[in-house]
């Protein structure tokens, strides 16, 4: 099996980089911290690689809202080579302010089907200020949706740290969910108990942003792209989770097993 090749894309600001490339490599990968500057002089640099990953950060110091300059960088300039990345049976992942920049190019929802280099495209998925207005940081737990995104393969629950500011789902029309929900789009939801029911909104700590439909990450109808707010590359060994001794935790982190599921779809 050859080792799929990793661009892991950082701008100014983008702070986890370093821990996400490790992941990926620790999973088998081969994964390079590639600088937007260097995609943008050359961006048929973009083809040599099979997973696109935007990790978490303060890209642009989140000026002009979260991800908004990233995210148009990648719509605007490296439109072309962006439009052939997501036509190709390649992967792309975004976290906390990837999938903020993902969202704000127009690359999720809908991937390769919804995707058009053209600014003035409307848009009808944001993500937005949490309802509490303030950037917060917390342990949550998630439950997956989706039965075709490729990343969360074998998972049902876990838990993840996150760590933002805006990280609410809002949308134009709430009709919007009905389609996502046919299309197995809602990838992962923030969980409190097993009995709770799919459709009720979930209070703060447990929905932490008071996200449409407690959405915690989208993926497309493809299961190729996907973007969540929680950091799985922060809870990649047992001993990262806050009551790992009580719990029995050992080994990998719940995080680990996103890497290895985009890793083991090139194998
Ligand atoms: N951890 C992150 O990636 C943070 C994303 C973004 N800067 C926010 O606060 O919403």
């Amino acid at each position: 099996m050859s080792k799929p090749r990793v661009c892991v894309l950082r701008a100014p600001g983008t702070n986890c980089e370093v821990e996400t490339a490790f992941a990926f490599e620790t999973c088998g990968a081969v994964a390079d911290q590639v600088h937007l500057f260097r995609l943008l002089e050359q961006p048929t640099l973009l083809d040599q690689y099979q997973i696109l990953c935007i990790p978490g950060g303060f890209s642009y110091g989140d000026d002009l809202g979260a991800g908004v300059v990233f995210g148009s960088q990648l719509r605007g300039r490296l439109g072309d080579a962006i439009g052939r990345y997501l036509q190709a049976d390649k992967l792309a992942l975004g976290i906390c302010n990837g999938f903020q920049v993902l969202v704000k190019a127009g690359i999720l929802p809908d991937g390769a089907a919804g995707w058009s280099a053209d600014p003035t495209k409307p848009r009808d998925t944001t993500l937005t200020w949490n309802v509490n207005g303030k950037y917060t940081a917390l342990w949550v737990k998630l439950k997956v949706r989706s039965p075709q995104c490729v990343f969360l393969k074998g998972i049902d629950t876990i838990d993840v740290p996150i760590a933002h500011a805006e990280g609410r789902i809002a949308v134009r029309d709430a009709s919007i969910l009905k389609t996502w929900r046919e299309r197995g789009q809602i990838a992962v939801t923030y969980h409190g108990t097993e009995t709770e029911n799919y459709d009720e909104m979930l209070q703060y700590p447990v929905n932490p942003n008071g996200s449409l439909a407690n959405i915690a990450g989208l993926c497309d109808a493809t299961g190729r792209v996907f973007g969540l707010m929680p950091h799985p590359e922060r809870f990649l060994w047992a001993q990262q989770h806050p009551t790992w001794t009580r719990d029995g935790r050992e080994g990998y982190g719940d995080g680990m097993k996103i890497f290895e599921n985009a890793v083991a779809y090139f194998g």
